[in-house]
């Protein structure tokens, strides 16, 4: 039996171990497939513990994000993001306005616009001519060399292993639908994915305080299939709960956070939920405001989000089994990526 992650508010995320459903006996593999589904059916969320992504491969993964993120904001803005079609680059919405806050004039801008205080890169599929991703230089002569040595490499290494974890778990949904194991494999096999680094910088306390609208993220529900998300320690992910409420997803060392998107639940007849959720500032902890440790500031967040999407040329309708007749299918079929494309001109 799984655990829960995350039980509160009616809302209940399990903690599935995902070693079982690739490497278990047959009823092992068909009850973690279940309760995959399960998960993705009631709460939208589900967490997966013993992926076949080494640790070690996460955290070199989040360094060399980081060094990303320490580069010169002009080599950064030089990488910038460009067209919803492309969707690759830098994005670096805000964020001086929100680290920065000194006068009053400042406070009521901040007040009636809030931006998310984050910044974030976006590498797509490498085997797509049409749209480059923007790799910064890694040329030895640059000041910043050691900053972003190997960054090309750890990342499309990271994306390729994603994208058989990406096809792993459609063939769990598969199996928890009962449909063949492999139903979905030609549905994600040309990869247009999104892998997407972020930073959520340090930030004063006060910012939240001055603007109780203030979040990292504002909420929202992700367009896609399924996004895996690793989180480092800090915490901030927040759930929303059936009640409305938002509800902490706590960070779980050595587990992935994977979320079902809109047009999951679209694909699925509505029987998969796209929950909504946010990133906000770290949850109080004990030690706050007894030694002064982390001051007035909250300490930087990284987290790594992986998009999946069906294949942007693939026609989505109503997945077999989730309606008993025509008349139950709740949409129309629809193409994948002008879906997904339509969804991200509403957002940049
Ligand atoms: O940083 C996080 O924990 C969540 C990010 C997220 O939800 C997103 O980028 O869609
Ligand atoms: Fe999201």
């Amino acid at each position: 039996m799984e655990k829960a992650a995350v039980q509160q508010d009616g809302l209940l995320i399990p903690l599935i171990d995902f070693s079982k459903f690739l490497n278990g006996s047959p009823s092992q593999k068909l009850e973690t497939a279940k309760a995959i589904l399960a998960g993705f059916q009631t709460a939208g969320f589900i967490y997966l513990s013993n992926i076949p992504i080494s640790p070690s491969t996460v955290a070199h993964a989040f360094e060399t994000s980081a060094g990303f993120f320490r580069l010169p904001d002009s080599v950064k803005e030089s990488l910038a993001w460009t067209t919803p079609k492309a969707n690759r680059g830098y994005s670096s919405p805000g964020r001086e306005k929100v680290t920065q806050l000194t006068s009053a004039a400042d406070v009521s801008a901040l007040r009636s616009s809030v931006p998310d205080i984050k910044e974030s890169f976006e590498i797509g599929r490498e085997d797509e001519p049409a749209h480059p991703n923007r790799w910064p230089s890694e040329a030895g002569s640059l000041p910043h060399s050691s900053e972003i040595a190997g960054f090309r490499q750890t990342m499309t290494s990271f994306f390729d292993a994603l994208s058989a974890l990406h096809t792993s778990l459609m063939r769990a949904i598969a199996v928890g639908m009962g449909l063949p194991k492999t139903h979905f494999d030609r549905f994600v096999c040309d990869r247009d994915n999104t892998l997407r680094l972020l930073h959520y910088p340090a930030v004063r306390k006060d910012v939240f305080k001055i603007n109780p609208g203030q979040v990292r993220a504002g909420a929202h529900s992700d367009y896609g299939s399924v996004t895996f998300l690793f989180q480092d320690a800090r915490g901030g992910l927040q759930v929303q709960s059936p009640g409305g409420g938002f509800v902490d997803a706590a960070p779980i060392e050595g587990t992935c956070v994977v979320n079902a998107g809109d047009l999951l639940a679209r694909w699925s007849n509505d029987t998969i939920k796209s929950t909504v959720h946010r990133v906000v500032e770290p949850p109080r902890r004990e030690e706050d405001g007894q030694n002064g440790e982390d001051g007035e500031v909250y300490p930087a967040r990284y987290s790594i989000a992986y998009f999946c999407n069906p294949n942007f040329k693939d026609y989505i309708e109503a997945i077999p089994g989730t309606y008993a007749t025509e008349a139950d299918k709740k949409y129309e079929g629809i193409n994948s990526g002008k879906y997904l494309v339509q969804r991200l001109k509403a957002t940049y």
